[in-house]
């Protein structure tokens, strides 16, 4: 699958390798009318359990990409690699460290046209990919839509992540950085549970993740698909 692809999407649906998940939600999520499926998680994630949720979320022609967290855990097989690297990070390991530790391994075999970066921009403190890479999070709009202009101007990134994960995120950020982006999509993922917070992010995020809500109601869940595609983007 091309970038070019992923750049149309509206919603999409994250699943993490790392938490069980029965078959007929799988199938519900499948035939939801959702754009894509990313693959992907902080902790927790191997080879074994990435294949083994691949295999199962393969089942129709749905794109399903592999959002990498851990080279050891690369499965080929996906329809397209995510890559994130993590702009508010002191860590430089999170930034470019273990992007070129895994180049030297993987270099030569890598499918570039099938490889998407992701500029990532975490702001919950307490997630466990801040945790993880040391994200600084108490940052201020300006510095959140300096971000956006790296992602866009310097780096020229296709996708540009704003990631609340676990906790809403604040609807004036994500305004804000939509109107700084231009060629960059704007990726919004953080708490959506309700219809009005799916409906005030998809009006300014060119994608709207739905992660947790995935396993704590799936109703919602499914729900957030026609609640994020009905509503038109501002900009
Ligand atoms: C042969 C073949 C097919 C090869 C393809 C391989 C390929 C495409 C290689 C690309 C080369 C490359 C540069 C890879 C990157 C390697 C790497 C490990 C980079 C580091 C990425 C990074 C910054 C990880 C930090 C964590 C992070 C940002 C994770 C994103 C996922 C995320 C935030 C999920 C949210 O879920 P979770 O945190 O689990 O939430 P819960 O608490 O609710 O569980
Ligand atoms: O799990 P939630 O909070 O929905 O967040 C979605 C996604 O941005 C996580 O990487
Ligand atoms: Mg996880």
């Amino acid at each position: 699958m091309l970038i070019e692809q992923m750049q149309t999407w509206r919603h999409v649906f994250k699943l993490d390798p790392n938490r069980p998940i029965e078959e007929e939600m799988i199938v519900r999520l499948l035939q939801s009318g959702t754009d894509g499926i990313i693959v992907g998680g902080t902790d927790g994630i191997t080879y074994q359990n990435t294949y083994e949720l691949m295999r199962r979320v393969k089942q129709t022609s749905l794109p399903c990409v592999q959002e990498i967290s851990n080279a050891k855990a690369v499965v080929p097989g996906f329809d397209g690699f995510c890559i994130p690297v993590v702009l508010n990070t002191n860590d430089t390991e999170w930034l470019i460290g273990a992007h070129q530790k895994t180049m030297k391994e993987f270099g030569e075999w890598i499918p570039w046209n099938q490889v998407a970066v992701e500029g990532y921009v975490v702001l919950n403190p307490e997630a466990k990919v801040a945790q993880l890479t040391g994200a600084q999070t108490s940052l201020t709009h300006d510095d959140i839509l300096a971000y956006a202009q790296i992602a866009e101007h310097l780096f020229r990134l296709p996708f540009f992540y704003l990631e609340y994960s676990g906790v809403y995120g604040d609807a004036l950020v994500v305004q804000a950085t939509a109107n700084h982006l231009r060629h960059t999509k704007l990726i919004y993922g953080g708490g959506i549970r309700f219809e009005k917070q799916a409906r005030e992010m998809a009006q300014f995020a060119d994608i709207v993740v739905v992660g947790n809500l995935i396993y704590d109601d799936i109703e919602m869940a499914l729900q957030t698909v026609s609640w994020v595609k009905e509503t038109k983007l501002i900009r």
